[in-house]
């Protein structure tokens, strides 16, 4: 079957993470993700228990529903998941762009697409220890080269623990000239569950006090900003 699988499409709402934070933006939010990753926020995007909730659109339907959401407005779009990477947004990039839209895509760099040269910005987001998961940094270095002609290319690494955090320095140490975002871990991911607030201040104030305890002026530390205002509310 042909077409592009998605989850949902929603905004538009600003962008909540790293280096676009505050911008008005629509998010496409594609079905299906190479990853398990354990603390996971998206899973009815990743699970394929929630694959009848998924929609065959072509990249026309999409594209209709980005204009409606936007009013016409050229806005940033984020391609989003699960995993973007394994379906193919050249003819959705290229609609956009025509019409004044800019495109960034956010993924884990497990997947090499040639449309990442395409794109205005490409958010990848290697998955520290806690995660569970283990990059394949052949295939991540594959999506650095992919994303070439993107006009940037930007890490963003979550932290949980001290592993992580230690993970993080040494990936910055293998990338140091792509733009470095942190952002603390959300652990309470049920979308049927408020989020407390005290907690994610905690995360995050205790990520700040380690960067600037240890010296460390490379990355930019920032919340989940739509998380601080909506939880874990689905299509905001
Ligand atoms: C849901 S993922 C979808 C895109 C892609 N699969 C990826 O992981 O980059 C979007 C962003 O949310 C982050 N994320 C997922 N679960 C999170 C959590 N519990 N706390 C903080 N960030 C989380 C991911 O690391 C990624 O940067
Ligand atoms: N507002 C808002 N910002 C986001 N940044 C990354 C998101 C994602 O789930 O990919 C996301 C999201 O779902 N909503
Ligand atoms: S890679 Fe992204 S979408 Fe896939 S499981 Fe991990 S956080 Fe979720
Ligand atoms: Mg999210």
């Amino acid at each position: 079957m042909t077409g592009l699988r998605i989850a949902e499409i929603f905004g538009p709402t600003i962008q909540g993470e790293g280096a676009l934070i505050g911008e008005p933006t629509v998010f496409v939010r594609t079905g299906g993700c190479d990853y398990r990753c354990v603390w996971c926020d998206s899973l009815h995007a990743v699970d394929p228990v929630h694959r009848q909730s998924w929609a065959r659109m072509t990249t026309d339907q999409v594209w209709a529903e980005i204009t409606r959401l936007s009013r016409g407005n050229p806005l940033t779009v984020s391609l989003s998941g699960g995993n973007p990477a394994i379906q193919d947004f050249t003819a959705l990039i290229a609609r956009g762009q025509q019409a004044g839209y800019r495109f960034a895509c956010e993924t884990q760099g497990s997947v090499a697409k040639p449309w990442f040269g395409d794109l205005d910005t490409l958010v990848l987001s290697p998955k520290p220890p806690s995660s569970g998961e283990t990059v394949d940094w052949d295939a991540f270095d594959a999506c650095i080269m992919a994303g070439q002609g993107a006009v940037q290319t930007v890490l963003k690494i979550v932290i949980f623990d001290d592993a992580d955090y230690a993970w993080a320095q040494q990936v910055a140490a293998r990338f140091p000239t792509l733009p470095l975002y942190l952002q603390p871990g959300n652990p309470q991911v049920d979308p049927a569950q408020p989020v407390d607030p005290q907690d994610l201040s905690d995360r995050l104030l205790w990520l700040v006090e380690k960067v600037t305890a240890d010296g460390w002026f490379a990355p930019r530390v920032l919340p989940q900003l739509h998380v601080l205002l909506w939880g874990n509310k689905r299509g905001v």
